[in-house]
């Protein structure tokens, strides 16, 4: 089904508008529900007013097309219009990202944004439906480039309180979409997603590869997996297996990212895999080395406990053991208000680091969920200590004429050659290496891809891709995350830091 020879900018108001329902019924609507409309905007106008798609009104390209700026309605109005080309696709891969065979991420974005409105998103404006070969999209402008731009330029790096503000203002985004009725899944989370808008708040886009309704929805299962490798739940490998719990995954991959200002998956370190990466880190209660090190850790490490934690709960393993994004919400509200204690606690607090950094404690702390077996978690690290596996400034993208490029991480499985692959089997994710691995006495020979731009990709179409993962998540043991807590209320932090000192 074509949704623009089925759905006209009309039908499209007429979902979103509460107007043509009311004067319908004759009933004086109490309260206009944000009635918004989606327009239809001519080619030749968005032609004229990008001169032609010239590069200066050129933003950005990602992998279904370019995005361009355009300043319609005589300068009242400016936006970010998404070209996709109609392109045949290559016999081992189809891109089969939305509900219909027929529907390309284009149609689908606009279905689903058509009946969203929120600040917290990148908001449909209107499309264009008279271009024979492609299909434009009109969307609000974000002036100030992706989160993914912010995080790894080597010029200013955001500080910790922006830092927590964009997960903040994401995870609350990503809470509006689960909780709307039927449930919106992004399943694409990742900090080239995120864009930053006029007054520097962070808002979710591309909803491309998004699907509305309720998991157990015919047209939810029978799409197949999709999302970019490095953010994408490795333990989504049918389509009965997506849930909300997927893209609480992809924003615990996000927040690691947002900690550690390390790509999600970087070729130039070892382990390339930011969770391989941090997850020790969190589980032997290094905050400190976890922190990016070009602004170093904020005063109070409560909050980077806070974050880390939550991060290494989002990607756990057992889907059902995820927290939901209220949740993930709720936690990040109170690592904001740690964030904002009076600099006299700071200072405290950090007077008892010190007296910790002279003598590493050791301290116990009960799992939330029901285990109480008792963790040994190395608490405080010093900064001096600093682990290796720290990121360098210079490691986190390629300056070129001013322009910070994405880190080349992984390849889209367009580039998929087969050879070796090494998924992660002792973790709750994989990374892209060629080579083999062990895991309980038994080699597992995987796939190579050939590195390329992190993209969105549809992943299981390709049935190399879907007998790959099957085989992968038939060795990924249940990762021990049951030894992580999320400690977010004054309580427990209470307990974290100062039971040890008055034990000794
Ligand atoms: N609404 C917008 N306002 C301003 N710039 C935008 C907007 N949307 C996208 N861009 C820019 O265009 C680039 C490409 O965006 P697009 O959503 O097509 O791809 P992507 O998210 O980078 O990659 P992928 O398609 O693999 O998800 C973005 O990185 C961003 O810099």
């Amino acid at each position: 089904m074509d949704f623009f020879s089925t759905c006209t900018s009309d039908s499209a108001i007429s979902i979103c508008g509460c107007d043509s329902f009311s004067s319908h019924l004759r009933i004086k609507p109490k309260k206009r529900i944000n009635p918004f409309q989606i327009r239809q905007f001519s080619y030749s106008d968005l032609l004229s007013s990008t001169h032609s798609f010239s590069p200066d009104c050129f933003l950005g390209k990602g992998s279904h097309g370019a995005v361009y700026k355009v300043v319609l309605d005589g300068g009242k109005l400016i936006a970010a219009v998404k070209r996709t080309k109609f392109t045949t696709p290559s016999p081992n891969f189809h891109y089969n990202s939305c509900q219909f065979p027929n529907s390309t991420p284009a149609e689908n974005e606009i279905e689903i944004l058509s009946q969203l409105r929120n600040p917290r998103i990148v908001n449909l404006i209107g499309f264009c439906a008279d271009s024979k070969d492609e299909k434009l999209l009109v969307v609000e402008f974000m002036p100030n480039g992706s989160l993914y731009d912010l995080l790894h330029s080597q010029s200013r790096p955001p500080g910790w309180t922006r830092r927590l503000r964009f997960a903040l203002q994401v995870a609350k985004a990503v809470r509006t979409l689960h909780t709307s009725n039927p449930p919106v899944i992004h399943r694409d989370i990742k900090s080239s997603n995120v864009l930053i808008d006029g007054n520097l708040n962070a808002r979710l886009g591309d909803f491309g590869l998004a699907l509305r309704g309720h998991v157990e929805d015919v047209r939810v299962r029978c799409t197949p997996p999709a999302g970019t490798l490095g953010y994408l739940d490795p333990w989504y490998l049918a389509p009965a297996d997506l849930s909300v719990k997927s893209d609480v995954f992809s924003f615990g991959i996000l927040l690691l990212e947002i900690i550690s200002g390390r790509n999600a998956i970087d070729v130039h370190h070892s382990p390339p895999s930011v969770v391989d990466w941090a997850l020790p880190l969190i589980k032997h209660g290094d905050f400190d080395g976890l922190c990016d090190p070009r602004i170093g850790s904020p005063a109070d490490l409560a909050v980077i406990r806070c974050m880390a934690v939550l991060a290494a709960k989002c990607v756990r393993s057992t889907v059902q053991k995820r927290p939901d994004m209220a949740e993930v919400v709720e936690c990040l509200k109170a690592a904001k208000k740690k964030l904002h204690v009076p600099p006299i606690w700071n200072n405290l607090r950090r007077r008892e680091r010190h007296v910790e950094n002279l003598q590493p404690l050791i301290s116990n702390f009960d799992e939330p969920d029901g285990s109480d077996e008792p963790v040994m978690v190395c608490r405080i690290g010093s900064r001096r200590n600093r682990k290796i596996s720290s990121v360098s400034s210079t490691e986190y993208g390629i300056k070129t004429n001013g322009r910070v490029v994405r880190s080349r991480s992984m390849g889209s499985v367009n580039d998929m050659k087969l050879g070796q692959i090494n998924f992660n089997v002792g973790g709750s994710y994989y990374s892209s290496l060629g080579g083999r691995r062990k895991h309980g006495g038994v080699a597992v020979k995987i796939p190579t891809m050939k590195l390329n731009k992190s993209r969105s990709v549809g992943v299981s179409e390709n049935p190399k891709f879907v007998e790959l993962n099957r085989r992968t998540a038939s060795f990924l043991p249940e990762i021990e995350m049951s030894k992580l807590t999320i400690d977010c209320d004054a309580k427990s932090e209470n307990q974290m830091l100062e039971k040890p000192l008055f034990q000794k």
